[in-house]
């Protein structure tokens, strides 16, 4: 045996590691600074490279350069940075062993509990057209190096390579994560590495930088169940929630226990008029540490209704599901349209509602509004001219909020600063509650994807195909989206049979059918319903696949003409 020894009765179990000292090292620094925060406010030391350091510096936050701990400056134009044993036995020493614990104090270097990092641009660098050495620099080593030896290391080490991870961390900044929740980050780690190194040896081989195709994916239900990254429901009955704090503190809601506590904690916030209808009484409680719907404040009209918050908290996970200025317009918790801004729009937030109430103008009479940007001029005085319930966005510029405020019936409410969904989600069954991880599970990439039928599509259409399958998440299942240019152009939500949302999506896209994509939320379980969309003229499609009819429906995508890309995940939303 080539490999080391292993002696499993030397190990010492860990399962809640607290964070002390923190990694950071980030190409896309979008939310580093925030969560940097969260971690020093709660007392975690901050390590980090070059730039990170200095933009976590600049906003005061106290920060060790790597440069200090490995006494070594960065060096041959940041090809070597943390390539260093005082990082990486930092990253790598599994303190289950006292040997290693040992030897890391002889060495005089401390362990990290937290790593935190993304990688070069490296596709992105390709698609701007650049090439040669260009490209090469881009090849991210130190990156993946960190990554892999802290995905190694799971049992002593968190890795979050994912920056929609930031607000699960942040939460978790006082206490730590449990070693499943660091075993479910190992390993979006190691596919995220290999995805990576993927794409670059592509572009060696001289092919197109994305998934080449591949034999349909297996049925989800052929894979091994991955580990959730939220601890599962104790065995037997979940133990009483304790005795709420006198002063209620932000609770840690990522694992089904501390959702629970969270909800033995709750405090009535208002008692609503009535609840889904008049005859029901209803009130609104609040989670302790909360920064949801619940927390928004109301800026002007009539309090909120019932539905009035189911709408808007549906509306809000639709359009802060995207990182780019979205918008979501919703009515009966589906959206009845979701866009993002069109490409160099000089007012980004009110593009992206301008093209998210062009998809069904008719069934947003009477809707709910989120946008995920603050909300501007041009922007209201669209909506002004539209009878709307509700409009959600984390602010208002003044200008806007007076022109709103001229409409008596519509309700502005701004988030709380932080706005965040729990870390795990509930609901109520007869005699007990159903607990689960939310569906945050990342597959929006086109890299992760197999090709099942037709060629390459261009990046335009790449990108449509990305949105496409984002926004149809946030409809409720049967879910079929139809997008065109970052905009949804026809939604068919919530039928009991895929065959009738089919048609629903075409008929409410009309024209605009013709030349759109389309996304499935789950596989298509007979060609039937890939007709409807095919005969109206779809370009490409995205779904899961995994349906035992598969080869069938993949047969009807080639016979069209068309491309069909299988992203081995579904986004059921019922
Ligand atoms: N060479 C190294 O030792 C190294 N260590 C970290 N990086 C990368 O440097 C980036 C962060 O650098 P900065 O904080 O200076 O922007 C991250 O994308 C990280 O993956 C490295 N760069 C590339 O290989």
């Amino acid at each position: 045996m080539s490999g080391p020894q292993h002696d499993p009765s030397l190990y010492r179990p860990r399962d809640q590691v607290p964070f002390r000292r923190a990694l950071l090292s980030v190409s896309d620094k979008a939310g580093v600074v925030e969560l940097g925060e969260a971690l020093a406010a709660a007392g975690v030391e901050l390590v980090s490279t070059g730039s990170t350091a200095k933009l976590l510096a600049d906003a005061g936050l106290p920060v060790t350069e790597v440069a200090r701990v490995t006494g070594f400056a960065e060096a041959l134009d940041g090809r070597v940075k943390t390539l260093h044993p005082a990082i990486h036995a930092g990253l790598l020493a599994d303190l289950r062993l006292e040997h290693h614990e040992r030897q890391l104090v002889e060495l005089g270097i401390a362990p990290f509990e937290l790593v935190v990092v993304n990688l070069y641009p490296f596709v992105e660098t390709v698609r701007s057209g650049a090439e040669g050495d260009a490209v090469v620099e881009q090849i991210d080593i130190g990156g993946p190096a960190m990554v892999r030896a802290s995905a190694k290391n799971h049992a002593n080490v968190a890795i979050v390579t994912d920056p929609r991870v930031y607000p699960l961390i942040a939460r978790a900044a006082g206490t730590g994560l449990t070693l499943l929740q660091r075993r479910a980050l190992a390993r979006d780690a190691f596919a995220h590495t290999a995805a990576y190194d993927g794409a670059v040896a592509r572009w060696f081989a001289g092919e197109p930088v994305e998934a080449p195709a591949a034999p349909a994916a297996p049925a989800p239900a052929a894979q091994a169940e991955p580990p959730a990254l939220v601890e599962p429901m104790p065995g037997g009955t979940p133990a009483a929630p304790p005795a709420p704090a006198p002063e209620p503190a932000a609770a840690d809601t990522s694992s089904a226990s501390g959702l629970l506590r969270a909800v033995g904690a709750a405090t009535l916030v208002q008692g609503l008029r009535y609840g889904e209808n008049s005859h029901q009484h209803a009130g609104l409680f609040a989670l302790p540490g909360g920064r949801g719907i619940t927390q928004a404040e109301l800026l002007h009209g009539k309090p909120m209704s019932f539905n009035n918050y189911v709408d808007a908290d549906a509306a809000l996970r639709a359009a802060y599901d995207f990182h780019e200025p979205a918008v979501a317009v919703v009515k009966h918790a589906n959206p009845c349209g979701i866009a993002i801004a069109a490409p160099g729009a000089a007012d980004p937030i009110a593009s992206a509602h301008e093209r998210a109430h062009a998809c069904d103008p008719v069934s947003a009479f009477g809707g709910v509004i989120a946008a995920n940007r603050t909300v501007t001029l041009a922007m209201a005085e669209t909506v002004a001219g539209i009878f709307t319930e509700v409009v959600v966005a984390p602010d208002f510029e003044p200008e806007a909020l007076e022109v709103l405020s001229r409409k008596k019936n519509v309700r502005l409410l701004r988030l709380p600063e932080g706005y965040a969904r729990e870390g795990s989600e509930l609901r109520q069954v007869s005699g007990g509650l159903l607990v689960q991880q939310p569906d945050t599970f990342d597959a929006f990439s086109s890299h992760t994807w197999r090709r099942a039928s037709g060629s390459h599509v261009s990046d335009a259409v790449l990108a449509d195909l990305e949105f496409a399958w984002r926004a149809c998440r946030s409809v409720k299942s049967n879910a079929i989206l139809l997008a065109s240019g970052g905009a949804s152009v026809g939604v068919g939500m919530g039928q009991v049979n895929r065959l009738d949302s089919c048609r629903l999506a075409v008929a409410r896209a009309g024209e605009r059918a013709a030349g759109s994509v389309a996304a499935s939320d789950a596989f298509f379980p007979f060609a039937d319903g890939l007709q409807i969309l095919l005969d109206a003229g779809i370009s490409a499609v995205v779904q899961p696949g995994g349906s035992v009819r598969d080869d069938e429906v993949i047969a009807a995508a080639e016979a069209a003409g068309i491309t069909m890309y299988l992203t081995g995940e579904r986004h059921f939303a019922h």
